[in-house]
């Protein structure tokens, strides 16, 4: 009796003891963030109200926040109980994310890990790092020219797509998200998305997914788990992921038959090679059977990691691309021309080397990337206080908010800043500009793994656009307002008419 009371007393006193530290802490940011310019909040609720709304009016919330505070470079805000510092100078965002001290991912990533769990993009320390250090082997430059010709037959299917919508109005991003998310199922699964009876409940899952967790970021008291609990997203989520999970689940044990086999052979690197069609989750399996440490569920998260990130991201920054050269003939025909000169009047497949040789479409995607960057925030926790350029101090503790979108227009380091010039990115342009002034896909150590993917999968698909129609405007890219959920999206259908050439 003595001794179980005594427990008792000890547990109570450590979590008040706890609970004293964690307030002191809070206390103690909140001293320190207050001392940034920011707008006046409500009591606990802080600045939450501000980003409630739709996509629209929560995009143009977070532009004018950063607008009034553009030229100090940083302000905070409080997400409900959370102190965030956003910030936009490329000098404060490098000290951010430069090395490795503050790679930890924000309070916001929560959100997401029930789904992707510890995976790539959701966890930090020593663990993000052995599991880096794997993956970018599996992201090996052999690996991806097996891809291609993955990106190839799907590109052509898009294209057949297009054929039924010649000469009329088309919302393209539906199109052209289909065809990034079979790419990303076959290439990091290895299974035809379209041939698997589930698929649509699977894709409508990724989707109901990604509003869960982008509701949670906005209406930021859900971001605090005792309260998400009693909401009905927390039970619905439950569903969601169950869906999810046993897809991811299903697929992964029917590769993993497959590939035993495969890895009968000792040298199981060369057998790899040879496989006809090679998917990220094999380079996986093959890494657990040689001793690295990943589990079951480790590979799940990955897998899950890659569907996540590896689609949406892609989709908006392909449309987006078709939506500014649209609306830039001039543009349009120079990309023309260099499919001509690369591949003359044939009508083959691109190779890798073909893809090194678009130089001049590289130049507009990455001019497209500035203006409608896939993510455009990310956020990280501050693991030690960070001075600003302008003289303040980003406190241990707190998350920061890197505004990507706001800082690639702002006009000292992009004169004319709205107006879409692929020039910019000439490599004699670029040598004067900040390295940590373009970042699409962030920078630093923890930059996105699937950056040459993507631009791999993107130049396919461009060129078997580009060698067929000519895109004409159905609206003027002046007139296009932006929204957001989990990347940046429009208001509205993304409208263009494809025309024969
Ligand atoms: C145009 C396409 C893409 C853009 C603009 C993009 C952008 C980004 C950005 C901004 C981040 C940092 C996220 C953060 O810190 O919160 C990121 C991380 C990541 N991306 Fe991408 N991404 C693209 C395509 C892809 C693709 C195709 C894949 C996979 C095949 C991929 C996989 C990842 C992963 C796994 C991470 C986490 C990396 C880490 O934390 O170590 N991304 N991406």
């Amino acid at each position: 009796m003595f001794l179980s009371s005594l427990i008792g007393v000890f547990v109570f006193g450590w979590i008040l003891y706890r609970l004293t530290v964690q307030l002191l802490n809070w206390f103690s940011i909140a001293r320190k963030i207050s001392k940034f310019p920011g707008r006046k909040g409500y009591p606990i609720l802080g600045n939450t109200l501000e980003f409630l709304g739709n996509p629209e009016e929560i995009f143009n919330a977070v532009r004018e926040n950063v607008r009034e505070y553009f030229s100090i470079g940083t302000f905070r805000a409080w997400l409900f109980v959370f102190p965030t510092i956003w910030v936009h100078d490329p000098e404060d965002i490098e000290k951010l994310m430069g090395g490795v001290a503050n790679n930890e991912k924000s309070i916001l990533y929560n959100t997401m890990r029930p789904w992707l769990g510890n995976g790539l993009l959701t966890s930090s320390g020593q663990h993000w790092h052995s599991r880096r250090k794997m993956l970018t082997s599996t992201f090996h430059f052999s690996i991806l020219q097996q891809f291609l010709n993955i990106f190839n037959r799907e590109s052509r299917h898009m294209v057949e797509i297009i054929e039924n919508h010649l000469n009329e109005e088309t919302n393209i991003l539906p199109i052209v998200s289909n065809f990034t998310l079979e790419s990303i199922c076959e290439t990091s699964m290895g299974v035809r998305l379209s041939s698997m009876k589930d698929a649509d409940e699977y894709r409508n899952s990724i989707h109901d997914m990604g509003y869960i967790v982008f509701d949670r970021i906005t209406r930021s008291w859900k971001l605090a788990e005792y309260i998400f609990f009693f909401t009905r997203d927390y039970w619905r989520q439950k569903r969601i992921i169950d869906i999810l999970h046993n897809f991811s689940n299903k697929v992964i044990e029917k590769r993993k038959l497959q590939s035993e086999r495969y890895f009968e052979n000792e040298n199981t690197n060369t057998t790899i090679a040879k496989r006809k069609q090679v998917a990220l989750l094999d380079m996986l399996l093959l890494a657990q059977k040689q001793g690295e440490d990943i589990d079951d569920n480790g590979i799940r998260e990955e897998v899950d990691t890659f569907m996540f990130e590896g689609h949406d991201t892609t989709a908006v920054c392909i449309s987006f691309t078709l939506l500014l050269l649209a609306n830039n003939q001039k543009c349009q025909e120079n990309i023309y021309e260099e499919i001509l000169s690369v591949f003359g009047e044939d009508d083959r497949q691109p190779t890798n080397n073909d893809l090194q040789e678009l130089k001049y479409m590289e130049r507009c995607i990455k001019e497209s990337l500035r203006l409608y960057p896939s993510v455009p925030l990310i956020s990280r926790k501050v693991s030690e206080d960070i001075p600003t350029k302008n003289g303040y101090v980003i406190p241990k503790g707190c998350s920061a908010i890197i505004c990507i979108y706001d800082m690639h227009r702002k006009p000292d380091l992009y004169p004319e800043p709205l107006k879409f010039d692929p020039d910019r990115f000439l490599q004699e342009n670029c040598l004067d500009r900040h390295p940590y002034a373009y970042i699409p896909f962030s920078a630093g150590p923890r930059n996105c793994i699937g950056q040459k993917f993507a631009m791999m999968e993107v130049k396919c698909v461009l060129t078997e656009i580009f060698r067929r129609y000519v895109i004409q405007p159905v609206d003027k890219i002046e007139d296009i307002s932006c929204s957001i959920d989990m990347v940046i999206r429009t208001k509205n259908p993304m409208r263009m008419k494809f025309i024969r050439r």
